[in-house]
């Protein structure tokens, strides 16, 4: 920072806003950081007075600062709120178990009650188990739909009025680009809200007090203020599609950082055609009792599978897609091989 002084407060400045670009001493980011979330947490009127909250801890940065600032807030400003961390252990060796430990010692930290709640006791699978049948490809697609639920069991457990999750700015920006590239009008108009729950009351609220928070933010705050966290990506993560929204918006936020925060807001003006818009009817699974859009939830249509050996069968069908389509889908996968072929031994 060269002797260059603080914005706010004309000391020396030892570091550059990512979101603003301004220079800014650590002492002033702390205070800014922390403001920007308690003013979206009340501009949104994201909690009532006397409410059991979840917090949803992986262990990674983001939920570890979530976890830090909802504590930190919440006594600062008397939210009168009760805090809870909740995790799920979805059995990854060499990850979920690291990451684990943190979320432990944070419970130790901030004197907040953890409840842990495990695929394998859920499910009777890990997620080591069930890239071992499936391999890599779709495992993303098994282990959210898995998360999904136990969240929602964890927070049953608990008795808690509402979750939050550490989705930040930058996540929320790249759900927006995946479903504007994929059409998904649906999904576009759901998410950029800041609370999700459906119009049954079927699960718990979700809240994502860090949706105008940037990731560089949450990262830098994580490490100036020394917070305990596991920094290691999922060993069987990679979800191609979000990784290109994520470079794309990468690459963007480069060259003009306020674009992030204007994905979101132009999400939110969108008007959308809602006559035209296929809207979920919510029911309950007829095995598990779980909500659920179909009369077997996703969750139990890909623990069949899984039962009896016919796993990556059942990614199709809980899409409520026949073995006819998948053999349509199979053919245009051969069709696309075939042309790539062709492209590649083209005398160009
Ligand atoms: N195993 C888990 N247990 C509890 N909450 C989880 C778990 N995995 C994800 N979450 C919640 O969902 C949010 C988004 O999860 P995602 O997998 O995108 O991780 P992330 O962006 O790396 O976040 P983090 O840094 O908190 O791990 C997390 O911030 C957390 O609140």
């Amino acid at each position: 920072m060269n002797g260059k002084s603080c914005v706010r407060c004309g000391n020396k400045a030892q570091l550059k806003r990512p979101k603003t670009g301004e220079l800014i001493c650590k002492e002033c980011f702390f205070v800014v950081f922390e403001t920007e979330v308690h003013e979206t947490i009340t501009s949104s009127n994201l909690f009532s007075r006397g409410e059991r909250v979840a917090i949803a801890a992986s262990g990674g940065k983001d939920s570890t600062v979530l976890a830090h600032i909802m504590k930190v807030l919440n006594d600062r400003h008397d939210y009168g709120l009760e805090l809870f961390l909740l995790s799920i252990d979805e059995g990854i060796t060499g990850y979920r178990d690291d990451s684990l430990e943190s979320v432990k010692r944070n419970k130790e930290e901030y004197q907040l009650p953890l409840e842990i709640v495990s695929y394998e006791q859920l499910y009777g699978w890990t997620m080591d188990a069930i890239v071992a049948q499936i391999g890599m490809k779709n495992n993303c697609t098994f282990c959210g739909v898995f998360r999904r639920q136990a969240l929602d069991r964890g927070c049953e457990l608990l008795k808690v009025d509402k979750m939050v999750t550490g989705h930040n700015a930058d996540d929320v920006a790249e759900t927006v680009l995946m479903n504007v590239l994929r059409g998904d009008i649906a999904r576009l108009q759901r998410c950029v809200a800041i609370v999700t729950h459906d119009e049954s009351g079927g699960y718990i609220p979700r809240a994502k007090p860090f949706k105008y928070t940037y990731e560089k933010e949450i990262v830098m705050y994580a490490y100036f203020k020394k917070l305990d966290y596991f920094s290691t990506e999922c060993i069987y993560s990679p979800n191609a599609y979000r990784g290109f929204a994520r470079e794309l918006i990468k690459d963007l936020e480069r060259v003009r950082p306020q674009c992030i925060v204007d994905i979101i807001r132009s999400a939110e003006t969108f008007q959308f055609d809602t006559v035209n818009i296929r809207k979920q009817v919510i029911s309950r699974c007829e095995k598990c009792a779980y909500i659920s859009s179909q009369k077997i939830c996703r969750a139990c249509v890909f623990l069949e599978g899984l039962n009896s050996g016919k796993a990556k069968l059942s990614v199709f069908e809980s899409e409520g897609k026949t073995q006819k389509s998948k053999a349509r889908r199979v053919e245009e996968e051969e069709k696309v091989e075939r042309s790539k072929v062709s492209i590649l031994n083209a005398d160009w």
